[in-house]
């Protein structure tokens, strides 16, 4: 093992998870539903909870490992999640009543998020999580950062996209988009941005204007 796949390793090891964020990502391992790291989950938690983030947005609800993450952070805050899967937020709910959440602070969508998205109010949410079909992560984050609040955070998980990003030899449209992402952010002027390598990568980006 080289020493990068032994810190990934040891990073996604470290972190202990609840008895019912456990269930909720052997769940969605069986679903064949990629959930998001522990090293990532982890991570967003440490965000919700620095950005005293009250106010969120999901898309890509899965079974709630993300969500379940993020109400870690911020148990007091609010979360908005789309998913076109019906069964997968039914699974979420489950999860989220498990973990203690009070159904209140829950509300999903069932729809294409490219649907929901335009409908929903900007300059709202404290952060916005991007996790569902990566063909539209583009299109995702330009929603992000127009619903994300001035100091708010937009966070894409899987940006290093299974290493194939990293990779110049990868030329593929899932690659070759979050390459474009990942450099056009970069450039920008309009965030404060970071790449981790905390998972499969987890692309930060904060909306300046505060
Ligand atoms: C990688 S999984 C999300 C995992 C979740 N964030 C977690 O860590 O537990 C992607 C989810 O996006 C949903 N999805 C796929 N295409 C979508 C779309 N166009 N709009 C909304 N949700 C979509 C899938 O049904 C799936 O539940």
């Amino acid at each position: 093992m080289s020493d990068n796949d032994l810190n990934w390793k040891y990073a996604d090891d470290v972190v202990t998870e609840s008895d019912a964020l456990s269930k909720a990502r052997q769940q969605s391992l069986e679903l064949g539903i990629d959930p998001i790291s522990p090293a990532t989950g982890a991570q967003i938690a440490v965000i919700a909870a620095a950005t005293a983030a009250t106010n969120i947005v999901e898309i890509g609800t899965g079974v709630g490992v993300s969500g379940m993450w993020l109400f870690a952070g911020a148990p007091g805050a609010t979360l908005t999640s789309i998913d076109t899967e019906l069964d997968h937020q039914l699974h979420a709910k489950a999860n989220f009543a498990e973990a203690g959440i009070p159904t209140n602070r829950v509300r999903l969508i069932p729809g294409r998020a490219l649907d929901v998205l335009p409908r929903m109010n900007e300059n709202s949410y404290d952060i916005v999580l991007i996790d569902a079909d990566a063909a539209s992560v583009i299109e995702y984050v330009e929603h992000g950062l127009r619903l994300a609040r001035p100091g708010g955070t937009v966070l894409v998980p899987h940006a290093l996209w299974r290493g194939r990003v990293a990779d110049p030899a990868k030329r593929d449209d899932l690659a070759t988009g979050f390459r474009t992402l990942i450099t056009e952010i970069a450039a920008s002027g309009a965030v404060v941005s970071a790449l981790s390598p905390a998972g499969d990568g987890l692309l930060q980006l904060t909306k300046r204007g505060v």
